[in-house]
């Protein structure tokens, strides 16, 4: 018998483990076939058998809509249930969460202030949009993942490592987008006054001394669904360098935790605004921690990508 049908049987005979592993391979795609459903059906088998993590990410897929439609309100019930079956991280989830002012639907019930940076209001800042345990809570998210960034490169449209940016990025893909980075992305649509499904997943960067992502525009080369916009958030301070720069704008933005920027890279009539093109200036000392959400033009389906929209 293969390894795979090993686990198919253990997970037939309903062991929570095998119910896991079953459901993150159906998640993949790999070495089972792609089946978002069938995946949130064997991790809802593995939470009952009492299987802690599987439970964390079912709540997350169905905040973020991956098997099912999205639904709030069923998730905030497996948040309830998995608190009060003991499951700490999903009481640390709870309290945030709590500590938001949010909708039914889990989005925003009030916005910040946002403020223009630029004469023609392409750059914006929202001060304190997000509090320092929702930052610490970002960077925990992804701190497992980070690695080297990558970025596309224009003559081949891949993803390759590429020198302009130097830090180390992770991607808070739907699997760790849990009710708290799902209401923070809500936050960073409403901010941007874009629909959650426009954004990229939150992608954060770490910069070490040294690291810089030198100046670009964050439009990319023959799309069909342009970054239209993008939104940053400090998710740290304690650091020197690292500045924020437009120089067309002659701007140079000092990172304060919470903050958001947000910025336009295309006009109103769609076309790539030249101006837009920015820097993050090379961090002195420190580490400079930073969430980003590069928004489309266009909603798409997360597992099929922005360019199948
Ligand atoms: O690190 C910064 O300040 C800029 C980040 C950036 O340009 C981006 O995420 O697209
Ligand atoms: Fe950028």
């Amino acid at each position: 018998m293969t390894a795979v049908a090993a686990v198919q049987r253990r997970a037939a005979a309903g062991e929570g483990e095998a119910l896991f592993q079953l459901g993150l391979w159906q998640l993949q795609g790999r070495p089972l076939p792609r089946d978002l459903p069938g995946a949130r059906a064997a991790l809802r088998r593995a939470a009952d058998a009492g299987h802690d993590e599987a439970q964390l990410i079912e709540i997350a897929l169905a905040a973020n809509g991956t098997g099912a439609d999205a639904d709030w309100h069923t998730a905030m019930g497996l948040l309830d249930t998995a608190v009060a079956a003991g499951n700490v991280p999903a009481r640390q989830l709870k309290t945030l969460l709590a500590a938001m002012s949010l909708d039914d639907a889990g989005t925003p019930a009030s916005l910040p202030v946002i403020q223009p940076l630029t004469a023609d209001g392409s750059v914006r800042r929202a001060v304190a949009a997000f509090t320092l345990a929702e930052c610490a809570h970002i960077a925990r998210a992804a701190d497992d993942l980070l690695a080297p960034a990558a970025v596309v490169d224009p003559r081949t449209g891949r993803s390759v490592p590429h020198p302009i940016r130097t830090s180390d990025a992770a991607v808070i893909g739907p699997v760790r987008e849990d009710p708290v980075i799902r209401a923070l992305n809500q936050r960073i649509a409403a901010l941007s006054a874009t629909r959650i499904g426009q954004g990229e997943a939150l992608t954060v960067l770490r910069y070490r001394p040294g690291q810089q992502f030198r100046l670009h525009s964050d439009i990319l080369p023959q799309v069909r669904n342009q970054r239209v916009a993008t939104v940053l958030v400090y998710l740290n301070d304690d650091f020197t360098g690292g500045e924020t720069s437009f120089p067309d704008h002659g701007l140079v933005i000092r990172p304060r935790v919470g903050d958001a920027i947000i910025f336009d890279n295309v006009d109103a009539a769609g076309h790539a605004l030249a101006t837009a093109r920015h820097a993050g200036e090379p961090v002195r000392s420190g580490v400079k921690w930073l969430a980003t959400r590069w928004i489309r033009a266009r909603p798409f389906d997360v597992w099929t990508g922005p360019e199948a929209a």
